[in-house]
């Protein structure tokens, strides 16, 4: 893996390989794996497929289907091939071999488009890490290539394969010890975020987070919400977060408080977007990124239902929710992007599953009315009798409650308002 197809120059030609065997969404797979491709500047001009049982050991494809493929590499004098499934070291090395250009499989592609992405030190070191995960049993391959670039040998002989070794060795240790490194900077940068989660938990607001596939409208949804009801969010675009019609757009988490025109409160958190066969690494690497969705109260689960694959999507969405160890929260499923469907939106789709497009505002409020049905449901209205020599109790309710109604007796003020259970057990003495 360099950085070598990492560029903002002309896209390079690549082939697309893959197996048909290995399961039934394999059109998916290929689709996804060609914008995947795009995403990291590169245009897809064919597509390879091979029914085998599975992969060839040494070669991934059968060795006439490879013959074809190098013949088909000159013709089309493409640069690279991307491969839909993981490859080992020796298959890498011996596809190169025979095709003599580039071959990367579907994790490599995936690592280099988050490396390129990463912004904030935190997803910039958990990418570093993937990465450096993914090299360490393929570093023979990398070294065997610049071996022989050196000797400007085939194999190498014995005394070059010797220094090799020892080469391989000191780039052995080296990479552990970066990676060593990275885990206790992440740790020391966790150690923080736990510390912002605890205030934010002693707080008492809910905790809702946006989750689903890349490119889905997560971000866009945010920001949307945020123009409205984010503090401060409408003049400062700085308090926005990023959004683009691009895989993998979002890599950290942002988590911003919305008040409600009713003065309600929760938080509302960004994260990073997913994508079938997301490397193994690369999941492990971003568990804590995803903590916010991990400690939730409630799920939105963002699907782009103007996607023919809107369903494989959500599939992987849960699938993946369920690899990081996210179960049991209450989810309701956002079909975004109703604008560039015949559907009607904004409306309902089953229980907690609601039509609409985040670019519009009739959209956003019943969105809202269902969140707030979700994470207010212990809500009720009550009348209170607020004596006047306990002034501060009303003016503690005002701050974070719209009244319904407000009138006074010669004793103190009566008021109508709606309680969470906790706020009606601290207030029961004024509860009439
Ligand atoms: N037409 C239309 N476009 C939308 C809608 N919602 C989002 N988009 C567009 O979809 C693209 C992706 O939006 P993002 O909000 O960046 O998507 P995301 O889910 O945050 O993606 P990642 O950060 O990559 O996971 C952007 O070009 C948005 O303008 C919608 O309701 N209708
Ligand atoms: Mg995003």
């Amino acid at each position: 893996m360099t950085e070598q197809h990492s560029t903002t120059e002309a896209p390079r030609q690549v082939f697309l390989v893959g197996l048909t065997t290995n399961n039934g969404s394999f059109n998916y797979e290929i689709e996804e794996l060609g914008n995947l491709a795009k995403a990291n500047n590169l245009e897809p001009v064919e597509t390879f497929t091979q029914k085998l049982e599975r992969p060839n050991p040494a070669l991934y494809f059968g060795k006439g289907k490879v013959e074809e493929l190098a013949e088909a590499v000159k013709t089309y004098d493409v640069d690279m091939i991307i491969a839909n499934d993981e490859l080992s070291p020796s298959q890498i090395r011996n596809l190169e071999k025979e095709t003599n250009v580039t071959v990367v499989d579907r994790t490599g592609l995936i690592l280099d488009i988050f490396a390129q992405r990463a912004q904030t030190k935190e997803a910039k070191l958990q990418v570093q890490l993937a990465r450096l995960q993914y090299q360490l049993p393929r570093l023979r391959t990398s070294m065997s290539v610049s071996l022989d670039q050196q000797t400007g040998a085939g194999g190498g002989g014995f005394t070059s394969r010797g220094a090799g070794e020892t080469k391989l060795e000191e780039s052995r240790r080296r990479i552990t010890a970066q990676m060593v490194h990275i885990r206790q900077d992440l740790a020391s940068l966790t150690k923080s975020d736990t510390t912002r989660t605890v205030r934010r938990n002693s707080n008492d607001l809910a905790n809702v987070a946006l989750v689903g596939y890349t490119n889905a409208g997560k971000s866009t949804l945010m920001n949307r919400l945020l123009k409205r009801f984010g503090v401060g969010a409408d003049t400062d675009t700085s308090k926005q977060v990023f959004e683009k019609n691009m895989l993998f757009a979002t890599l950290n988490t942002t988590v911003r408080q919305l008040t409600l025109p009713d003065k309600k409160q929760f938080l509302l958190s960004d994260t990073v977007g997913f994508v079938s066969k997301l490397p193994h690494n690369l999941v492990a690497a971003f568990k804590s990124t995803l903590q916010e969705a991990a400690s939730a109260d409630l799920l939105l689960q963002v699907v782009d239902v103007s996607d023919d694959h809107y369903k494989e999507m959500m599939a992987t969405t849960e699938a993946t929710l369920a690899e990081v160890g996210i179960h049991d929260i209450p989810m309701i499923t956002i079909y975004n992007k109703a604008d560039r469907t015949e559907l009607t939106y904004p409306e309902l789709s089953g229980e907690n599953a609601i039509t609409i497009s985040a670019l519009d505002t009739a959209s956003q409020d019943a969105l809202i009315t269902l969140i707030k049905q979700q994470i207010f449901k212990d809500v009720t209205t009550v009348k209170l009798h607020v004596p006047f020599d306990k002034g501060g109790i009303s003016a503690k309710l005002a701050a974070n409650h719209t009244f319904i109604t407000e009138d006074y007796d010669e004793h103190g003020s009566l008021i109508t308002v709606e309680l969470s259970q906790l706020e009606r057990e601290l207030f029961k003495e004024y509860i009439i």
